[in-house]
């Protein structure tokens, strides 16, 4: 018997073996089998292997879809959900586990529950499946948290590209015009605060930037850091106006919120309109962001003059 359990049920576990003999040795199906486990080499991506998982389950049980929810190993990254085809109707719920990880937890909708037989070919996939997924689930761990700048855990410059790549193509692909705007915040004398009290408390103060702006964001709003103290958000389905009075609301709040280090931050705002690329909509926020700046600048110059 196999000592590597990859499957337990929700509520109990139960231990299979999954030898390659056990599994070919009297399947009439051989070239079948063998056609999927060739299938699951020609991808590295989640979705396309619960997708060839899912087809090649229906020429013996007849389901309606399947979902795969991961489990990352890293604390503070959030579940993720991998889905094919419908998802109601029966749902059998299964913990996918191997060499001692937990990979996820995988759904499979049917309409009426798989009997021995239909149990015996799922068990049969998934020992085909797990290694390929695991594989899958590395990968894309390593690709999101290349994504991700290590200092505040928020979307770093190529996930910002990336991010606001798509978005305008979606906005492009729309018939009707639809809202879309930039914002670009940087902080007000940050150079000062870091050779003052040091590297370490201006790090601390770039985490509590991130972690205000981000209470104050609606879930949809997506944020980045640029560099260094520059961060930038995306904001669906917001104007020029929408955008800038959610900007005067966030350097509010981080006026107010930001207290240890006391920040301070200047916004910028730009209206994406049609041909607009990314790049021109980055510059035109950051343009914003500057005359931000110098209007600060000439009001504390003039208050003090008085
Ligand atoms: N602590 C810390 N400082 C950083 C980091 N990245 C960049 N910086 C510093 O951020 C500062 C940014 O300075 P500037 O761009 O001149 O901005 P500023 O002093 O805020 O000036 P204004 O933007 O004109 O208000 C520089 O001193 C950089 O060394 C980082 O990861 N941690």
């Amino acid at each position: 018997m196999s000592a590597n359990p990859i499957i337990s049920m929700a509520g109990y576990s139960a231990a299979r073996s999954f030898e390659p003999a056990h599994l070919f040795g009297s399947d009439p199906d051989r070239a079948d089998l063998f056609d999927f486990l060739v299938g699951l080499q020609t991808s590295m991506e989640i979705a396309v292997l619960l997708e060839t998982f899912s087809l090649r389950l229906q020429a013996d049980y007849a389901h309606r879809g399947v979902r795969f929810e991961t489990l990352w190993a890293d604390a503070g990254q959030s579940s993720s959900d991998f889905m094919f085809g419908q998802l109601d109707g029966h749902c059998k719920r299964l913990l996918l586990h191997v060499g001692g990880q937990e990979l996820g937890w995988l759904e499979i909708y049917s309409s009426t529950p798989p009997d021995s037989g239909q149990q015996r070919i799922v068990d049969r996939l998934l020992a085909c499946l797990i290694h390929p997924l695991q594989n899958a689930i590395r990968i894309e761990r390593l690709t999101r948290q290349a994504m991700l700048d290590d200092l505040t855990g928020v979307g770093n410059r190529p996930a910002l590209i990336k991010a606001l790549g798509h978005e305008i193509a979606r906005a492009e692909r729309r018939e009707e015009y639809s809202a879309l705007a930039l914002m670009v915040l940087d902080l007000d004398g940050f150079k000062e605060l870091n050779d003052r009290q040091g590297h370490l408390v201006g790090d601390e103060g770039l985490r509590q930037f991130a972690r205000v702006l981000r209470k104050h964001l609606r879930d949809t709003d997506q944020l980045f850091r640029y560099g260094g103290d520059e961060f930038v958000v995306i904001l669906p389905d917001a104007d020029e106006a929408a955008g800038l009075e959610i900007a005067a609301r966030l350097e509010a709040r981080v006026g107010a919120e930001c207290v240890k280090p006391a920040l301070r931050t200047s916004t910028g705002v730009a209206q994406w309109k049609r041909g607009m690329s990314g790049r021109d909509l980055f510059q035109a926020a950051d343009a914003a962001m500057y005359d931000r700046k110098q209007q600060k600048r000439a009001d504390q110059t003039s208050s003090s003059i008085r």
